[in-house]
């Protein structure tokens, strides 16, 4: 998978050369390439911002910039899919995560200031599939740290990312469920102890009681992750 990112921060994702994901890099599993949208401008301050039509506090991202960037970037197949993060996007969930997963080529636009020229979109959408993703009800200052998290979640669904698959299985939300209680060493750790059942040894006993506390968790703290 390729993923491009523009942004006005790009130091913002040096952190995407460590730990899993820099490894997945490094092993060529995870191609990625982080843009600086101001390499498309052509004025001297390398403006990508202007005053809101109609008024209001706050600036808006050019249109030409970006489509000058995302026109370098957006393969010419329609193959590429545009990830814009926004708070007005559609709830990231894990269903998209390995929706997006599947796809060849992810490019993230990270917008700043009050959100890019609505126009973007729509001539980005003949060129590619525009997903606007939200990661929650919350304001951000930009798309970068939305992006981010997406980028974590989708990389390390791809095969070979992740060293054992296994791990990818019992997670929070992997089956519409979130996860049991975990436990480690020592048993006993300051007068609390590990439950009995998952010292048992019976493996049937110790799936049955981790789907059961699934069950309760979910009910207890998300009840409309629950079918009706
Ligand atoms: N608030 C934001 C501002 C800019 C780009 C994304 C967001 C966002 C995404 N999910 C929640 O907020």
């Amino acid at each position: 998978m390729r993923i491009d990112i523009v942004t006005i921060f790009p130091e913002f994702f040096g952190v995407l050369d460590v730990s899993l994901l820099g490894r997945a890099r490094q092993g060529g599993l995870l191609d990625l390439h982080v843009h600086d949208l101001r390499s498309w401008t052509t004025d001297r301050h390398r403006t990508v911002d202007d005053t809101p039509y109609g008024g209001g506090a706050g600036m808006v991202m050019k249109p030409e910039p970006w489509a000058e960037a995302l026109s370098s970037i957006l393969r010419s197949d329609g193959s590429s899919t545009l990830v814009v993060p926004t708070p007005a996007g559609t709830p990231f969930r894990q269903t998209i995560a390995r929706s997006l997963a599947e796809h060849e080529h992810l490019v993230f636009a990270c917008g700043r200031y009050e959100g890019i020229d609505a126009r973007v979109f729509e001539w980005a959408a003949t060129r590619s599939t525009v997903v606007e993703l939200s990661l929650g009800d919350y304001v951000l200052n930009g798309g970068e740290v939305a992006a981010m998290a997406v980028i974590e979640a989708v990389g390390r669904l791809v095969p070979g990312v992740v060293g054992n698959p296994e791990s990818l299985v019992e997670e929070s939300h992997e089956d519409g469920l979130l996860e049991y209680p975990s436990y480690t060493k020592p048993a006993s750790w300051r007068g609390l102890d590990v439950p009995d059942v998952l010292l048992s040894g019976h493996h049937g006993r110790v799936a049955a009681w981790r789907h059961e506390q699934q069950v309760e968790r979910t009910r207890r703290v998300r009840p409309d992750l629950l079918p009706d």
